[in-house]
């Protein structure tokens, strides 16, 4: 005898673009030769502040239907003169525009927040020096950085990835500007899938480039020429509507976040499925349908996809056994010392932790309200107003710190769930 299952009816999920493509698409856009539209951008703190960057930079970006296209006009190289880029708290802005100045022919100074000036840039400041630039930093090699430069001869890289991709990602687009050919020898990568979507876009936008082997990759000159290109939906965003669902034992449908996605952020839902949680990927549309019970008792690598690790952390406590999430080290490096910023949280909540250096263990609890501290992390407001769908009282001390990636989230989560969405 079958017995039939009800499943509720998915909602449709308002996820913005993917900050990744967007910043990366604006960058090979400005260096390309023609006139470049991106569809579906992402509006948000870190991709206006990139395209601000861009402006600044002597590069034309026009907002045209309402920001639903973004027509750059490329130049067909790097930039020229002299100017001052402010990179907010962008990490990819920092870590993309040096390489692109450096490639350029003047003289540049970077800089942002407080928040960015503490997150390192020193492997990028070494790289240019090695390859001829003329860079100053602050000690330790930190924003503010001025590049000097009459562009760069290509040669052998050895980039060290341990401390973020963002660093190769950034030589490598800014490569095929280069003189010669150049040849990156890697080490070390975290967050591999990021430097996948960066050879990706950079071959959509002409550039020829090989993987020789793992960690050996070879760019040749002759920049880029314009395309067009529809962003994706986020798939880091995406993470907080299908772990809403996952707790929620609803079911939540993002279209245009798919099989052939570009981010790896969406293996998230194998951990959400190892949770508990019906995961279905079809070819231009996910859906996640949670069950009645959410499951724990097992050990997640994250490390390939650490910007969804404090959205699995804010919701272990509902799980039936703990997990651990390791492979995140890198993580005390970002917005936030994420580790301990999930940490702290959690034991606000009355949700016990263990962590280490690079992992982090979170018991089943009854968590309790609290008043989040949000450490001006985008992602950390993000996943612990995910937990307060299920318990009452919870608060963030800074709910606007949202912008960097989705300004309109919490209205989302409010429509998609308007009875128990926290009173924000
Ligand atoms: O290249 C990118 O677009 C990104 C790479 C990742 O950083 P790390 O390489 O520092 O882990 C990720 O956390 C960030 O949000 C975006
Ligand atoms: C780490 C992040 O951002 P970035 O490094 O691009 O500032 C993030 O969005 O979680």
């Amino acid at each position: 005898m079958t017995r039939a299952t009800t499943h509720p009816a998915p909602m449709t999920a308002r996820i913005p673009g993917s900050k990744s493509i967007t910043n990366r698409a604006l960058l090979l856009a400005a260096a390309a030769v023609g006139t470049s539209r991106l569809r579906s951008p992402l509006v948000s703190a870190d991709t206006v502040a990139f395209r601000t960057a861009l402006s600044d930079l002597g590069f034309t970006v026009a907002a045209l239907d309402h920001d639903e296209v973004w027509e750059v006009a490329g130049a067909g190289r790097g930039p020229t003169g002299s100017s001052a880029v402010w990179c907010e708290d962008a990490g990819t802005a920092a870590r993309f525009l040096a390489p692109f100045a450096a490639v350029g022919n003047g003289r540049f100074v970077l800089d942002g927040s407080a928040q960015l000036r503490a997150r390192p840039l020193r492997p990028l400041a070494d790289t240019l020096t090695a390859l001829g630039a003329t860079v100053t930093t602050e000690p330790g090699g930190a924003l503010p950085m001025t590049v000097e430069t009459g562009g760069l001869d290509g040669g052998t890289i050895t980039v060290d990835g341990s401390l973020s991709s963002q660093f190769l990602s950034g030589l490598l687009m800014s490569a095929p500007l280069m003189r010669t050919p150049v040849r990156f020898t890697v080490h070390n990568l975290v967050s591999r899938p990021y430097v996948n979507m960066t050879l990706t876009l950079m071959r959509r936008f002409g550039a020829q480039v090989t993987e020789q082997r793992e960690g050996v990759i070879e760019v040749h000159p002759g920049g880029y020429s314009a395309t067009d290109l529809t962003v994706e939906p986020d798939a880091s965003t995406a993470s907080y509507v299908f772990a809403a669902a996952a707790i929620t034992g609803t079911a939540v449908t993002v279209p245009g976040l798919g099989h052939g996605s570009l981010q790896g952020d969406l293996h998230f839902v194998d951990v959400l499925q190892r949770m508990g949680a019906q995961v279905r990927i079809a070819d231009t549309a996910t859906t996640v349908t949670g069950g009645d019970r959410l499951r724990g008792g097992f050990c997640a690598d994250m490390g390939e996809m650490s910007d969804t690790f404090m959205t699995v952390a804010a919701i272990a406590p509902l799980a039936d056994a703990p997990i651990t999430i390791r492979g995140i080290a890198h993580t005390r490096l970002k917005e936030s010392d994420r580790i301990a910023a999930v940490a702290e949280n959690l034991h606000a909540l009355g949700v016990a932790t263990d962590t280490g250096h690079d992992w982090l263990t979170v018991y089943p609890a009854s968590p309790t309200g609290a008043r989040i501290a949000c450490r001006r992390d985008h992602r950390i407001g993000m996943a612990f107003s995910v937990l307060g769908l299920r318990i009452p009282h919870l608060t963030l001390d800074d709910p606007s710190c949202v912008a960097k990636t989705f300004p309109g989230f919490h209205q989302e989560l409010r429509r998609l769930f308007p009875l128990s969405a926290p009173v924000i």
